[in-house]
């Protein structure tokens, strides 16, 4: 296996209390590796530890492969982003006042050289590569199914449709890692399906993903591993199978012994 992603004995504490300790994870390159775990787990926590968001209190990020892989543990999070790891939040985090279309086109600025307000000033160099990065981002939306919403206003778009504009903001930059910070939180069964069956395209394609996620289901028909958290703890790792046969995950993480 190759490992794309290797987090090495992070701790990060908060108030001396510590949301995540001592944990270590590899994630192969093409796998979709699922976080479980109960409230206050450290999952979001060591999602942002990934992103750079947050920064450990010690212990190691290395991302890349061979010659290429890296320590990423110090960098920002543009600097991480620059690198290929793209985040799709739980809140969605769109520009209010700009279309679904201009929302995506923000993700390719990531990778492009002249950034963001060289291409808002229309400077007439940045004019071709503004059109590359439309084309890109139309793409993207028709990839999740939004080239119809293009022109419209982002926030008017339903809870579902949020989150799938965020995966393609996220897709138009083009990441090698794609973190999901509890994507089917808060959405309807029909929104649910649909942004599973998105995920499982991706994963099929071969994009490697980190997706910290509450629901045990979703993440079974998912993930090609699962790491749980609990109080800050990996306490199991596994297939979907082993994991939800785990007593350990079942009695931290469902609250109760297994029936005999
Ligand atoms: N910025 C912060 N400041 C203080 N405490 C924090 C901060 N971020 C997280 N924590 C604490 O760290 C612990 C882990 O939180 P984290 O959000 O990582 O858990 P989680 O597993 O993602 O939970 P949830 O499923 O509720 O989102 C919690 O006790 C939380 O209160």
């Amino acid at each position: 296996m190759t490992a794309l992603l290797e987090i090495g004995s992070v701790g990060r504490a908060f108030g001396g209390v510590y949301a995540v300790r001592d944990v270590s994870m590899a994630v192969a390159e093409g796998e979709t590796r699922a976080v479980i775990g109960p409230n206050g787990a450290g999952k979001s926590t060591l999602l942002n530890l990934v992103s750079g968001h947050l920064v450990p209190d010690h212990g190691t990020v290395v991302y890349g492969t061979g010659d290429g892989a890296r320590r990423i543990d110090r960098l920002a999070p543009h600097a991480r982003a620059r690198l290929g790891i793209a985040v799709v939040f739980q809140a969605a985090r769109l520009f209010r006042g700009m279309t679904a279309l201009e929302n995506v086109m923000v993700g390719a600025h990531a990778r492009t050289r002249h950034g963001f307000l060289a291409a808002t000033l229309r400077l007439p160099r940045h004019r071709r590569e503004e059109a590359a990065i439309r084309a890109d981002a139309l793409a993207a939306l028709d990839r999740v199914g939004l080239r119809d919403w293009a022109h419209r206003s982002a926030e008017a778009l339903p809870l579902g449709q949020q989150r799938s504009l965020q995966v393609a903001r996220a897709l138009c930059a083009r990441p090698r890692l794609l973190l999901l910070d509890e994507p089917a939180s808060g959405l309807r069964a029909a929104e649910r399906e649909a942004l599973a069956r998105l995920l499982e395209g991706l994963r099929g394609e071969g994009m490697t993903m980190v997706l910290v996620e509450h629901d045990v289901a979703f993440v079974a028909r998912l993930a090609d591993r699962v790491g749980v958290l609990d109080l800050g703890r990996l306490i199991a790792e596994g297939t979907p199978d082993e994991i939800r046969a785990d007593p350990a995950v079942v009695s931290a993480y469902l609250g109760a012994e297994p029936t005999p």
